[in-house]
């Protein structure tokens, strides 16, 4: 089971700029692929394309041969979750973590206290820190039992130790799990940090002769 996109193009409306231009990329199960760029590349655009929250103009997206998207029916969940950058704004301000969590499906014991400890549960999101938010909504991410996470910037908002915290729960259980990570960032060093591989969002773009005009 992988996570593909094949030369993928998306802009915002009819007539607006490509921001996605002819991008192909492959995330295999267990493999933490990062996604470098500056800030305004088009890389979170890329991100919400791979988890099917948008869809490319031209080009396709698939998890194992379907396009990645819930199957309501079955009540199974999107494949490809995605976890953003800001951790607050993910959670409704008037449901404390216990109830963000059960929603997601946590049953006792679902959650590992080492990413959630207990005592978070009975807070409000504003009675907890970034670093502690964050890892909820990893948290929620994973309850989702995704084959695949897009981390989008999930750790830019906090400081050294606590961006290491997050990232060391977040590859302990994708590696325990084999789920493939597509982790966007504009951090090099980051990258090269927590990644299999690095990739540079400009590299995938289409050469010049390919470019779709119109
Ligand atoms: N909903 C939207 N409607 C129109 N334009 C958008 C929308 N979202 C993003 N854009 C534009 O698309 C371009 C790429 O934005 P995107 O957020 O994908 O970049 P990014 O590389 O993730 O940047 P950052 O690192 O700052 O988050 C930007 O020019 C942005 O203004």
């Amino acid at each position: 089971m992988t996570l593909l996109a094949e030369d993928v193009w998306f802009r915002y409306g009819r007539r607006g700029p490509w921001v996605v231009r002819g991008a192909s990329l492959t995330v295999a199960p267990g493999e933490v692929v990062g996604l470098h760029g500056p800030s305004g590349a088009g890389k979170s655009t890329l991100g919400r394309v791979l988890a099917g929250l948008v869809r490319p103009q031209r080009g396709r997206v698939e998890v194992d041969g379907a396009p990645p998207r819930p199957d309501r029916r079955a009540g199974r969940p999107n494949p490809v979750q995605v976890v953003h950058q800001h951790a607050h704004l993910a959670m409704d301000p008037l449901w404390k973590v216990g109830a963000v969590l059960a929603e997601a499906g946590a049953g006792a014991g679902a959650v590992d206290p080492a990413l959630v400890p207990p005592e978070l549960l009975d807070r409000f999101p504003h009675e907890i820190s970034g670093g502690e938010a964050q890892r909820v909504n990893l948290a929620r991410a994973l309850l989702a039992g995704p084959r695949f996470v897009v981390a989008d910037e999930i750790s830019a908002s906090l400081d050294a130790i606590t961006q290491a915290g997050v990232w060391r729960l977040l590859l302990a259980e994708v590696r325990a799990r084999g789920i493939g990570v597509l982790a966007i960032s504009h951090d090099g060093p980051l990258l090269e940090a927590v990644a299999d591989r690095v990739l540079d969002f400009a590299d995938l773009a289409a050469s010049p002769d390919r470019v779709v005009t119109g």
